[in-house]
């Protein structure tokens, strides 16, 4: 059997810098790479992150379900940083973990050992109440569904996060996040007098009002046709120029992880390499690697 590494290697063309498989531990090249010049920055304090040594880490994650015979091992080892400033896409099979991986880095599952730490914060030490504050105010969410409450406007839904949690609305910076998603003609709107595009719109702003250390996103352009899906994706873009904001997601989209600053492929449950500054081709030919490694 060929090893992955070599599978991938082969048939990824090398014009950029190419697949790095397995180059997820400390010493690896990209993870320890500054963050990527993104071009012109808007320089107002908007652009200051939160907290800009924010990393995610996920240590020798291994997450099962089920016991027995019905057991499945969705994780089984996985190693891999995130970092601040930096959109990373989560790639791999269906069935590789990428969702299950996202939900353990979140905070919305478990994990059965390992370790998970955002900025200093082990997940795992956390109780209930801990966990709901971390989600609460550290992470943003954005899911395939936008779910948006429907009998709020869209202005509303962008500044629950901030209700919820007792803080006081920044109009600046309400505006700015506002004319980075396009929505300042349909503030008044509710979800149901928007387009799909327009309210997963308002999810992302929803999930970047709040100055999160991080956005976990989950497919957040499956539902959408191909504009809304390019509009999104580069609002998602703007928000890491602009903002500074940190964004991990999950897609299935070759185009969508193209998007991204890095590309982190999974398959069985384990990180398998990665891809930094990825065009679309370079993706798809990693996919269909895997494809095949997977199919061994
Ligand atoms: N709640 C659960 N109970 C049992 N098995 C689960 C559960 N959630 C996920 N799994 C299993 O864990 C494995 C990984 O699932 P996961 O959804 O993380 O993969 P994925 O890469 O996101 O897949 P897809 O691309 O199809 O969404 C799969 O075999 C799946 O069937």
């Amino acid at each position: 059997m060929i090893p992955l590494r070599l599978a991938i290697r082969t048939s990824v063309p090398h014009r950029n810098s190419g697949l790095q498989a397995g180059t997820t531990g400390p010493q690896a090249g990209v993870r320890d790479a500054p963050a990527p010049d993104h071009g012109a920055v808007i320089h107002t304090n908007l652009s200051s992150p939160p907290q800009a040594t924010t990393t995610v880490r996920a240590r020798g994650v291994r997450k099962s379900y089920g016991t027995g015979p019905g057991l499945v091992e969705a994780l089984r080892g996985v190693d891999v940083s995130f970092h601040p400033r930096m959109f990373t896409a989560l790639m791999g099979p269906s069935g590789s973990g990428k969702s299950t991986l996202l939900h353990c880095l979140a905070g919305l599952d478990s994990v059965t050992s390992g370790s998970v730490e955002i900025h200093g914060t082990k997940l795992e030490q956390l109780n209930d109440a801990g966990l709901t504050a971390l989600r609460r105010d550290r992470i943003g969410f954005i899911f395939q569904s936008f779910n948006l409450l429907p009998t709020l406007t869209a202005r509303e839904n962008i500044l629950l996060p901030l209700e919820i949690a007792g803080k006081p609305v920044d109009e600046r910076l309400f505006d700015h996040v506002v004319r980075i998603v396009g929505l300042t003609d349909r503030l008044g709107h509710r979800p149901s007098e928007m387009s799909g595009g327009q309210q997963q719109r308002v999810a992302v702003a929803r999930a970047m009002i709040a100055r999160p250390e991080v956005i976990f996103a989950d497919e957040p352009t499956g539902n959408l046709d191909s504009v809304s899906r390019t509009d999104v994706l580069r609002f998602l873009q703007s928000s890491v120029r602009e903002l500074g904001q940190m964004i991990v997601m999950v897609t299935h989209d070759p185009f969508a992880a193209a998007c991204a600053d890095r590309v982190v492929f999974l398959r069985d449950g384990l990180v398998a390499g990665e891809l930094p500054r990825p065009t679309e081709e370079q993706v798809l030919d990693t996919m269909k690697a895997l494809g095949r490694a997977v199919r061994r």
